[in-house]
This record gives structure tokens, C-alpha cells and sequence, in this order.
């Protein structure tokens, strides 16, 4: 067992590296820290869950990497390292190259991403010529191609139509096209199939998982659904009050989580052998930002702790290889390991 600063988990090999990366916006009420020494990696071709409540920091840390926060009213601090650069202190004209080409992102709302004045296949070709020399005719076809690969039967026919004349299922899979069209090294998919039907949605998560294994894409999949990271994802980390609180090897971390929120999490996904109508959830809420608990965050809703813990300063790591490498902030882990708190 080996303790090591956050600042030293940060893997070698990774795309994406994210160290220490602080995040405080500002409202009516003046500046709040939202995202506290967050520090999170994803590989080449990596498919990495991140999981946790409503108002953990999922989507902040999602923002925070492509900087579509507004400037004015944000501050990022630690580094975000993507192909050499740190990303918290690139130009917005360095940005522009990266978004879309190097970094893409879906929503769980299409229209956020597409512009209901254009039409779907104007808004690809414009994405292609952003980033690629390309002359408007072979950006149509492209965009064209790019539709049929999201499985759009007349691909040619639906180019022409604009976002308000297709379904949901089918503006998703646009949004899908758009972002894969310059074959991203990473795509950030914040719930993208959460607003759908539970059959569409399957369909949609196998046609983002084909492409992007095509494409080499790597991609961060954000989500509320462990059942979903299990089935789909390599690794996974648990944030919680805007830190992250566990990460590794998803079947690890699902056969013996180490932070008691993990585990709750855990205990919340619907079983078909439990009795209906008594789904366990874990007791209280996410604490507001501008009342964190001292010490561990999630210190007041844990079962387990007697007493108030203290800080989890660092986060307790091991694994020989990179891709093995558990995770945890929780000073107790060990210990409630023994009482079996992931059974
Ligand atoms: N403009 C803002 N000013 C201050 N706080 C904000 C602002 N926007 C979001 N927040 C807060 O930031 C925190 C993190 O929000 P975030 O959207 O990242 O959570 P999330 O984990 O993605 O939740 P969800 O799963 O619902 O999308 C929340 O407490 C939220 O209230």
C-alpha cells in the first residue's frame, strides 16, 4: 500500500490529464469553489465513467476541459493536459482548434449543441471546414457519409431538413455525426441518452460505442447510471461534492467499491431479486457549496462513520499498472473493507 499526493496519480500514458483542477464560479452571491483538486485521467481509446449525484461536479469538470465556461465568471486553477498543452491556460483561439476536432462533446439535450436556423447538413459541413480544408462540396458529401454512419436511413433526404423536424432519437444521432465527424481523439458524453426512451436509448449507446471503437475515440461518459458504466465502461471514478472520491478498474470498483458513497451508489441501482418498491438510497443530499462539511465531505450522510473524520488529504493508491490503480478518499477504507462495506 502506497500513499501517494494527488498530484502523483496522474498517469503517464493518459490523453486526457487532468491534476488538481480547482473550479469557482461566480454568482449573485459572490465567487464559490464548485470543483476542489479534481484529478482524473483518460487513456487512448479508454472508455471512463464518471459517476455520482446531481450536483457533484460532473458537468462543471466537463466544461471546465473544453472551457465553455464564461470567462469572467469562472476561475480554473491545476492543469488539464491534453496533447502536451495545458488546457486552463490555452487562448480561446487555441480552444477553437481543439473544440470539435481534438474535443468533442454531446449533451443530453441535442438542440443545446445544434442551431435550429440551419439545417442539420450545413451544420456538419460547417464543422468539417472549421478544421479542415475542404471545399463545400466535399464537406456534403462528407456530412452526408457521416449521417449514414449514424445509422439516418436517406441520409441525403434528412441533410436538408432542419433540428425541429426530426425526433429526439434522431437529432441525438446528428448530434452524434457532428461530433464524431472530425474523429476526435476524446468525446465527453455528458447523460447523452438520458432524455430518451429506455429502447432508444440502448440503441443509441451501442452506436456510440461502435464508432468510437472505429474511430479510436476515447471517450468520458458521464452519468447517474452504474448499470450502464458497468456494461460499457474500462475504468470509472466517483465524484462527490466536487471532488472525486473513488476510481479504477470498473469491475473492481463494482465488486468491492472502497468509499462508502460508491457503495451506496451502488446499494441504489434497481435489483430484480429485491422486493418491489424498497430501492435503498443513500440518506440526505449532496451538501450546498457554499456549506461543505468540515472534513470528509460526505462525512454527514455516512453510515459508517462514528465520528466526524478528518480531511481525506490524499487519496490512498496502488497497482502495479497504471490500468489497475484503485483510488479512494477515505481515510477508512481499509478498514470498513473488513466490514464489508461494498458486499
Ligand atoms: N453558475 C453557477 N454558479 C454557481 N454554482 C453553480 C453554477 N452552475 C452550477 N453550479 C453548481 O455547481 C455544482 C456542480 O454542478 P454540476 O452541473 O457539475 O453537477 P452534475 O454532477 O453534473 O449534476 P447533474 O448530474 O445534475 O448534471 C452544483 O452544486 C451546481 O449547483
Amino acid at each position: 500500500m502506497q500513499q501517494l499526493a494527488e498530484t502523483m496519480v496522474a498517469s503517464q500514458d493518459a490523453l486526457l490529464d487532468i491534476q488538481n483542477l480547482t473550479l469557482s464560479l461566480r454568482d449573485q452571491s459572490g465567487w464559490v469553489e464548485v470543483l476542489n483538486n479534481v484529478s482524473l485521467s483518460v487513456k487512448p481509446k479508454e472508455i471512463l465513467g464518471v459517476v455520482g449525484e446531481s450536483g457533484c461536479g460532473k458537468s462543471m469538470t466537463a466544461l471546465s476541459i473544453l472551457r465553455l465556461l464564461p470567462p469572467r465568471d469562472s476561475r480554473l486553477g491545476g492543469k488539464i493536459m491534453f496533447g502536451g498543452q495545458n488546457l486552463v491556460s490555452c487562448s480561446e483561439s487555441q480552444m477553437n482548434r481543439i473544440r470539435g476536432r481534438h474535443i468533442s462533446m454531446i449533451f443530453q439535450e441535442p438542440m443545446s449543441a445544434l442551431d435550429p436556423v440551419f439545417t442539420v447538413g450545413y451544420q456538419i459541413e460547417e464543422t468539417l471546414q472549421r478544421h479542415f480544408k475542404l471545399d463545400r462540396r466535399e464537406a456534403a458529401e462528407r456530412a452526408i457519409a457521416a449521417l449514414d454512419s449514424v445509422g439516418i436511413a436517406s441520409p441525403r433526404h434528412v441533410a436538408t431538413l432542419y433540428p425541429m423536424n426530426l425526433s429526439g432519437g434522431m437529432r441525438q444521432r446528428v448530434m452524434i455525426a457532428m461530433a464524431l465527424v472530425c474523429e476526435p481523439r476524446l468525446l465527453i458524453a455528458d447523460e447523452p441518452t438520458t432524455a430518451l426512451d429506455v429502447t432508444i436509448q440502448a440503441q443509441i449507446m451501442d452506436l456510440l460505442l461502435g464508432l468510437a471503437d472505429r474511430t479510436g475515440t476515447a471517450i468520458m461518459f458521464i452519468t447517474h447510471n452504474l448499470g450502464l458504466v458497468a456494461q460499457t465502461c474500462h475504468r470509472m471514478v466517483t465524484m462527490y461534492a466536487g471532488q472525486v472520491v473513488e476510481g479504477g478498474p470498473v469491475r473492481d470498483v463494482i465488486a468491492g467499491p472502497r468509499h462508502p458513497y460508491t457503495a451506496g451508489l451502488l446499494h441504489s441501482i434497481p435489483d430484480s431479486n429485491r422486493a418491489r418498491g424498497t430501492l435503498p438510497s443513500i440518506a440526505g443530499r449532496v451538501p450546498s457549496l457554499r456549506h461543505m462539511p468540515k472534513g470528509c465531505r460526505f462525512g454527514p450522510r455516512c453510515s459508517y462513520s462514528t465520528q466526524p473524520c478528518e480531511l481525506p488529504q490524499s487519496i490512498e493508491s496502488e497497482g502495479i499498472e497504471d490500468i489497475d490503480r484503485r483510488e479512494v478518499r477515505c481515510n477508512r477504507w481499509e478498514e470498513l473493507a473488513l466490514r464489508g462495506v461494498g458486499a
